[in-house]
């Protein structure tokens, strides 16, 4: 164990923070509202908001507003196993490379010299958070994002998963064709032992061209019982094979249709249980995976746009309290809009047409060159601007919105390095025209694999956080739908009735607020009144 935390800086640690740090912590909290023990950190956090109401005569009335919390926070850095449905894809073998090369701190030749292992584009591996100012000299210190709490390290995952395809994880890698022959020689070894386990097909649910693949299937062809029945086998005998504290199931495999919302069928969590034992041919694999991952009270994250989380689903995850996360990564052209949106309409400038065209050649554009699949994709990419435009009346009236449209074309030369051609479009002062033009090479499985990373380590991370009102006995889980996850996705699916928010600096700052709270540090409000109050 860590020797005791040193004095902070004003010599001021309190009784609460002798525990010893576990290793790895970078900070303790010297609070009086802040408990460390070897096995957790537990604080009373109070949470300060604006009620607002509208006064009879039509003007806003605007009330500060306090909820005090406590959160508890295990310390124990569990072994976890992230179990991928698409194993053998560009993400999925790419994700798997990257992290055996940083397990093994890898480094390889390029042609442009020596390149080593890293995790960039991991918001947690690769971002900072400021964590306060230096008591002496004011100064911001800043402290690597995923050491704000005790989380998982990458390199300890262990990986496994399914995949319709059977080829093992070292010719999927050739396959992807998105990694250095160098980087793949030094990990080719491990990953030929890397075999997905065979999975549900549902030709119906995905592109008729990925039928040649999918050599590697449980038999029956539509939604069935033991489908559900295998895959929670599947689950327990993976985590009991590599003596897991836990598992994380999380779908990168193609893009599925859109499920019919039907009545009796998908609509609540019995009858989507009774759809699946009936055979109902409207259940996806994807929703398959996902109710047993609530049975198996296992983390299921949708990286996909299809509705995997059909109403029946949610419900299920509710009922079960099982964590479920989704819709869609955001990886490249999408996550670029959430900022630049944010950014020009939060300047007051009127954007009247957003223009995204993209082009690739892999397999997920192949898959998505079929209308039904496509349209999954197109909703997902197109919702994205809704609430920063919804936010500010002054540019736009009720219901008005910019021209948006959304092109995906499949051009396999280009392979995964998708090209993404955008166009924005707007108004300045005094009738002023601008126009906004990228073109932007998104390297689609080097920006996704991070994205895995990230939601896996969050999603894990939320297992070991629970809450409570400071008035109440015992703490709780927070919703089973994790919307905290939406810094990563696309389409951030949230608790039935609450709103969605895609800006990506807000989806961020709830990120890393959260965490703060969970240590009794209230948001970073970079107000920095210490500069300014002179
Ligand atoms: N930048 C990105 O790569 C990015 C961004 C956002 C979303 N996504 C989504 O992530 C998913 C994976 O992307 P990819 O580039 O790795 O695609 P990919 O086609 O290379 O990989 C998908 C894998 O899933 C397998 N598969 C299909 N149906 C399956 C099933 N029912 N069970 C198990 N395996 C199944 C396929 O055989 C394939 O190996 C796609 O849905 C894509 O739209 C990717
Ligand atoms: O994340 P992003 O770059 O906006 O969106 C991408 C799409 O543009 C691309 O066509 C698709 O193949 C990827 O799966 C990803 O969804």
């Amino acid at each position: 164990m860590a020797p005791h935390a040193d004095a902070g800086a004003n010599g001021a640690l309190n009784g609460h923070n002798r525990a010893a740090q576990p290793q790895g912590d970078l900070f303790t909290v010297n609070s009086p509202d802040v408990v460390y023990t070897d096995e957790s950190i537990t604080s009373s956090y109070v949470y300060r908001t604006t009620k607002v109401t509208k006064a009879p005569g039509g003007n806003f009335e605007a009330t500060p507003f306090e909820s005090k919390y406590d959160f508890k926070v295990e310390r124990g850095i569990p072994k976890v196993g992230l179990m991928l449905v698409g194993w053998g894809g560009n993400n999925g073998s790419t994700v798997t490379a990257g992290i055996i090369a940083n397990r093994k701190n890898l480094s390889w030749p390029t042609r442009e010299g020596t390149q080593r292992a890293n995790y960039y584009g991991s918001v947690l591996m690769s971002s900072t958070v400021k964590l306060g100012n230096d008591a002496v000299t004011g100064g911001d210190v800043n402290v690597p994002f995923h050491k704000l709490l005790p989380m998982v390290h990458p390199n300890d995952l262990v990986l496994g998963g399914w995949d319709i395809s059977s080829m093992n994880l070292a010719d999927a890698m050739d396959r992807a064709q998105v990694l250095e022959p160098t980087l793949k020689m030094l990990v080719r070894k491990e990953m030929e032992q890397m075999k997905p386990l065979p999975s549900i097909y549902y030709p119906d649910f995905i592109a008729s061209n990925q039928g040649d693949r999918a050599d590697n299937v449980l038999p029956g062809g539509s939604a069935c019982q033991e489908h559900l029945e295998k895959i929670r086998t599947d689950i327990r005998d993976f985590k009991q094979r590599n003596a897991l504290d836990k598992v994380i199931v999380l779908w990168t495999a193609n893009t599925e249709r859109y499920a019919d919302i039907i009545p009796g069928v998908n609509d609540t969590a019995n009858n989507v249980l009774a759809a699946i034992k009936a055979g109902h041919d409207e259940i996806s694999p994807s929703s398959i995976f996902a109710t047993a991952c609530i049975l198996e009270g296992v983390p299921f994250i949708n990286g996909s746009p299809q509705n995997t989380f059909v109403p029946g689903v949610i419900s299920l995850a509710e009922i079960h309290n099982s964590y479920i996360g989704g819709d869609d990564f955001k990886s490249g052209q999408t996550k670029m809009k959430s900022a630049l949106v944010d950014f020009l309409i939060s300047a007051g400038i009127k954007l009247t047409s957003i223009a995204s065209y993209n082009h690739l050649g892999n397999n997920d554009g192949k898959n998505l060159a079929e209308q039904k699949q496509f349209r999954s994709k197109e909703i997902s990419k197109s919702n994205v601007v809704d609430d920063m435009v919804a936010a500010n009346h002054v540019l736009y009236a009720e219901g008005e919105h910019p021209d948006h449209t959304v092109v995906i074309k499949y051009m396999p030369a280009v392979g995964d390095h998708k090209r993404a051609l955008d166009e924005y479009y707007g108004e300045l002062f005094m009738g002023g025209r601008q126009t906004i033009s990228i073109f932007n090479v998104c390297e689609d499985s080097l920006l996704a694999s991070p994205l895995i990373i990230d939601l896996a380590l969050v999603t894990e991370m939320m297992t070991r956080i629970s809450w409570k009102n400071s008035s109440d006995e015992e703490y709780k889980n927070f919703h089973p739908v994790l919307s905290i996850l939406s810094f990563m996705l696309k389409a951030p699916l949230t608790p039935p009735g609450t709103p969605v928010v895609n800006a990506l600096a807000k989806q961020r700052n709830a990120l890393c607020n959260i965490f703060r709270a969970c240590v009794g540090l209230q948001p970073e409000s970079d107000m920095t009144l210490e500069h300014k109050l002179f």
